[in-house]
């Protein structure tokens, strides 16, 4: 397993297809430094890569989620020079690469499961917008803190967030950047589920993520990706796109597995990826 500066990849099981990827700066709150933006997409990459990993599940080591853009990374884009338009392509070049490194999170093929405990602040939300499954504690709390910085929030919370709790929550919590609790975050609909430790939400997640795990590869990563490319069309269009994707996958051995297994009352079994 490659070794990582901002982060550190774990499985638990060597039988199990879920592999835990953690964000590990727990010294400052797995604030997001310039590293983080480097080694996370290249991380999610070579999850998505090994046949052996079916689901991804991100949480953060010490006491936080994430504490959001390290503040130190952040003066060091920002510092100017005295050309103004080499200084502002230059820094949009930076969210732009930034944004991948979140955007990273969609394109891997695997769900991604976030766990949440302490603080998911800033580009905390922005990562765990990007997830497909959210869960968390009850001492989690979490903030679209970047108003507060004098930011326009530019790393996807603004563009994913409506879609999942709606515009005009969105908006409120965007504009006022307050703090809201994880049994907040399950009335919006943000997660999915509140635990009542960090232990019971390790064990709950793991159980989802290994049940998501059993099942056709083909299934899950064809479900991941419609639902992903639905949000950006109109009914019309998602239609006639999974039409054209299972037209392309759905005869496949998973579903003779699926069908044969279901007649025979027993487990199925798919092959990796
Ligand atoms: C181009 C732009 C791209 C992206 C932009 C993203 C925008 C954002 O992410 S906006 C959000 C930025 N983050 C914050 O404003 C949060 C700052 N942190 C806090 O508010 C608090 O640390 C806390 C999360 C509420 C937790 O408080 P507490 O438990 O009291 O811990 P602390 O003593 O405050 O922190 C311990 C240690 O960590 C350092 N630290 C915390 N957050 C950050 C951070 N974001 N960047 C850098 N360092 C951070 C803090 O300074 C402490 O370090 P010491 O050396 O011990 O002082």
């Amino acid at each position: 397993m490659e070794k990582y500066k901002t982060l550190e990849i774990v499985q638990q099981n060597p039988n199990s297809p879920v592999f835990n990827l953690h964000l590990n700066r727990p010294s400052l709150l797995n604030a997001l430094s310039l590293d983080f933006f480097t080694e996370f997409p290249k991380a999610l990459s070579s999850l998505d890569q090994n046949p052996n990993v079916a689901v991804i599940v991100l949480s953060g080591n010490g006491d936080h989620f994430c504490s959001g853009i390290d503040l130190k990374a952040l003066s060091s884009i920002t510092s100017e020079s005295s050309d103004h338009g080499r200084t502002a392509e230059r820094v949009r070049r930076e969210i732009k690469r930034f944004q991948e490194a979140v955007t990273a999170v969609e394109r891997c093929r695997k769900p991604v499961i976030a766990a949440v405990h302490g603080a998911c602040i800033g580009g905390g939300v922005d990562i765990i917008t990007a997830c497909d499954i959210r869960y968390c504690t009850e001492r989690a709390f979490f903030s679209v803190k970047e108003v507060d910085l004098a930011i326009t929030a530019d790393l996807g919370t603004l563009q994913r967030l409506p879609s999942i709790i709606g515009h005009g929550s969105t908006m409120e919590l965007a504009l006022t950047g307050r703090r809201f609790s994880g049994s907040e975050a399950k009335e919006l609909g943000l997660v999915s589920k509140v635990f009542s430790t960090k232990d019971a939400m390790d064990e709950g997640v793991r159980a989802v993520a290994e049940e998501i795990g059993a099942k056709s590869p083909l299934a899950v990563t064809g479900t991941k990706a419609v639902l992903l490319r639905s949000r950006d069309l109109t009914l019309d269009q998602g239609l006639d796109y999974v039409a054209t994707w299972n037209s392309g996958m759905l005869l496949s051995d998973d579903l003779v597995e699926a069908i044969s297994s279901y007649s025979q009352k027993r487990r199925p079994s798919f092959s990796k990826l």
